[in-house]
């Protein structure tokens, strides 16, 4: 489904991804860990297209390396971004109908909305309540929920876990977890190994600008003190 090659990231003058290459297959989980700075929301950036780029971004058969980012979306990629970003002076369902403001199927999409306050029925409860009024967590739910008004074909979670704490952690892992079984492809950027690994059907491991280790949760685990030597986490 997507398929990166000799991926380059700059910020000016600094280079933060060194030429990495991955893939994610149809309906899988994949993982990119990686401690601060290694150089994962300048990864997703570059799939996204919010920041420019060189090597290769194949997804769903195309090559969308040069693609502006509305054509990507359209494409069928779609982002939780680090930081959530969710509009707090919004309620929790405009934040969802702005998710979906690409797309002209209203009656589909009012049927997504409907979906996901469904299928996270603490969104449902406060639907109209403002996002900005949601806890850390809650908020996490609704910027994932958001990115899926998309219908995206790969959804790209830049490190859904950061600053919440471990129970809510678990439920936002157990929310991914949900998506996973309904077939949707993932792509999880995360420092909390230990947790991305347990429902990753394969994972790259990030430093430094550079991919140092790949491979399943059970041959990963088996270099787990270099895993936790990289993202703090056991
Ligand atoms: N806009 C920017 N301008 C300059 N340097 C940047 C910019 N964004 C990131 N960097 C640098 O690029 C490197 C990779 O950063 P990036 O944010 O991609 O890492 P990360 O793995 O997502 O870390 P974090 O978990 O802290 O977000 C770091 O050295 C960072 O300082």
């Amino acid at each position: 489904m997507l398929n990166v090659e000799n991926l380059i990231v700059s910020h000016g003058p600094i280079e933060a991804v060194h030429g990495i290459s991955f893939a994610v297959d149809k309906g899988r989980c994949v993982s990119l860990l990686g401690p601060n700075g290694a150089g994962k929301t300048s990864t997703i950036s570059a799939l996204m297209g919010v920041v420019k780029s060189s090597g290769r971004i194949t997804f769903d058969g195309a090559d969308v390396s040069s693609l502006p980012v509305e054509a990507r979306v359209q494409a069928g990629m779609s982002v939780a971004p680090e930081g959530r970003r969710i509009f707090s002076n919004l309620s929790v369902e405009e934040n969802l109908v702005l998710g979906g403001a690409t797309r002209s199927d209203r009656t589909a999409k009012d049927a997504d909305i409907a979906h996901w306050l469904e299928t996270f029925p603490i969104l449902g409860e406060r639907r109209d309540q403002p996002a900005g009024t949601l806890s850390g967590g809650e908020q996490q739910m609704l910027a994932i929920s958001r990115a899926l008004m998309t219908r995206p074909k790969i959804l790209l979670l830049d490190e859904p876990s950061l600053g919440l704490a471990p129970k809510i952690v678990s439920q936002i892992f157990q929310m991914i977890e949900r998506l996973k079984a309904q077939g949707i492809t993932i792509l999880l950027v995360e420092q909390n190994a230990t947790q991305a690994l347990r429902l990753s059907d394969y994972a790259y491991l990030l430093n430094n600008g550079r991919i140092v280790a790949e491979g399943t949760k059970e041959t990963l685990g088996q270099s787990s003190a270099l895993m936790a030597e990289l993202t703090g986490i056991a």
